[in-house]
């Protein structure tokens, strides 16, 4: 089995396809993203160097709207796995029905070792070098691994700057003051939560009993672990890169949100070095375990929310977690999924999991172009509304055609919709 993402969502495709009513032809030109630009990007540092870093973009496929996908700035970035976000991205715009195409960028780097000065300056460098891809009506990206509201207003100003006027509706993302919306920030682990309680609804499990483990504690894994906790679960463990934290009695997640907000690591909070209040102590008192382990805990669900290519066929055996609810994107190689399958383990895939942050960025996008603010609560409402729809319409066509998991069924209604664009608008000869 391959580590590659791309080939990883190829074979993704090829597994729906026997479902899927989709003419052969046009399956086979979904495989190939529209383009790929890549970009090389010298930065003079603080440090007085300079640095030559290297950034992608793909747009995968345009046949149901504008591009939409958000921006990595990672260490492990490369061309092909851009190539595959992108392509996830179109599924997933599909799925829950957006008026979107799907995209993804990526820069090369380690932010950790990058100072702020530095993080603008590359950024804006990266906003330059794809700005005559991107643009409100045809790419707008958004925050990913690594990037946050104070990175979209760097790329929509570079971006503004260029076009000599403001044009907040070229990202999302952004921070309310220069026409985000509420709810973004929290929005893609509101989304993992909502799906979550969904799954245990369908399953007629009762959601208040069950623990969690969650795999990641930044923008998406802390929001569905706060969500999750608010919501009467347990969540036992969490991690980040330097390890993980588990406690069976149930972390106290708003400490540890507290303590990784201050800036602090996983480790630290398990060696009782907390840095969310005064004197620095520690009233939770987990256990140190590894990101390995953490995937293998005795858990009733189990949310990878950090990287791809997490559960594999070296692992998949080892995995004790009655379910799974893919916060990440492409956190299960095709090999693991089809022993979850033959092991009836519900997977919720990435596309449909982790869909509430495209969702919230596609509010943010319609109150730009209307020039008009929504409430908190009306988002919110949308959000739960548009993900509860596509949960629906997957589980009615999981169980209609009686397909073998989750994953096909999702994938089956977003290759149907995605090839039906084409179909309408000729771009198949
Ligand atoms: N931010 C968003 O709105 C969306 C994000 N996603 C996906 O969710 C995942 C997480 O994204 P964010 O939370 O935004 O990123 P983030 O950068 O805020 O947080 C990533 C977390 O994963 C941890 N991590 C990184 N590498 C790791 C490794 N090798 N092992 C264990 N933990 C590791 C980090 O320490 C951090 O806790 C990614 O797969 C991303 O593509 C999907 C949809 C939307
Ligand atoms: O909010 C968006 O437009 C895209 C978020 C994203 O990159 C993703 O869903 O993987």
């Amino acid at each position: 089995m391959t580590d590659d993402p791309f080939e990883n969502m190829l074979a993704q495709m090829d597994r729906a396809e026997e479902y899927a009513d989709v003419d052969h032809s046009i399956f086979e030109r979904l495989k190939h993203p529209e383009r790929t630009l890549k970009v090389t990007l010298p930065v003079e540092l603080d440090s007085g160097e300079v640095e030559v870093f290297e950034g992608y973009r793909c747009q995968f496929d345009s046949a149901r709207g504008p591009f939409k996908g958000g921006v990595r700035f990672h260490p492990s970035v490369t061309q092909r796995e851009v190539e595959a976000l992108a392509g996830w991205m179109t599924w997933k715009t599909a799925l829950v029905d957006l008026p979107y195409g799907g995209a993804k960028g990526g820069v090369i780097c380690e932010p950790k070792e990058l100072t702020q000065n530095d993080l603008e300056s590359l950024t804006r460098r990266y906003t330059e070098g794809i700005r005559r891809m991107i643009g409100p009506e045809t790419d707008v990206p958004a925050p990913d691994m690594n990037t946050n509201p104070q990175t979209m207003a760097w790329m929509m100003d570079t971006y503004s700057m260029y076009e000599g006027h403001s044009i907040p509706q070229v990202v999302t993302g952004k921070p309310l003051e220069i026409g985000g919306t509420p709810g973004r920030v929290e929005a893609t682990g509101r989304g993992v939560s909502l799906v979550t309680e969904r799954l245990f609804e369908y399953l007629d499990r009762d959601l208040s009993d069950a623990s969690i483990a969650i795999q990641g504690f930044g923008n998406v894994g802390s929001n569905a672990a706060r969500l999750l906790d608010e919501s009467g679960a347990n969540v036992v463990a969490t991690s980040d890169v330097s390890g993980a934290a588990y406690d069976p009695d149930g972390l106290d997640v708003a400490a540890l949100g507290a303590h990784v907000d201050a800036g602090g690591l996983i480790e630290e909070y398990v060696a009782g070095e907390y840095r969310g209040n005064a004197d620095g102590s520690s009233w939770d008192d987990p256990d140190a375990i590894t990101n390995a382990e953490l995937l293998t805990l005795d858990v009733d669900v189990l949310i990878p929310a950090a990287v791809e290519g997490v559960i594999t066929a070296d692992n998949v055996d080892d995995l004790r977690a009655s379910a799974i609810v893919e916060a990440a994107n492409g956190p299960t190689t095709v090999a693991a999924d089809k022993a979850l399958t033959e092991r009836d383990i519900q997977v919720v895939p990435d596309i449909l999991a982790n869909a509430g942050g495209v969702i919230v960025s596609y509010l943010e996008w319609v109150q730009n172009a209307q020039e008009f603010s929504w409430p908190l609560e009306t988002v919110n409402a949308e959000l739960e509304r548009r993900i509860g729809d596509a949960f629906d319409k997957t589980i009615e066509q999981y169980d209609a055609k009686q397909l073998p998991d989750l994953r096909t069924a999702a994938y089956t209604l977003a290759l149907e919709r995605t090839a039906k664009a084409h179909e309408y608008r000729g771009l198949f000869p």
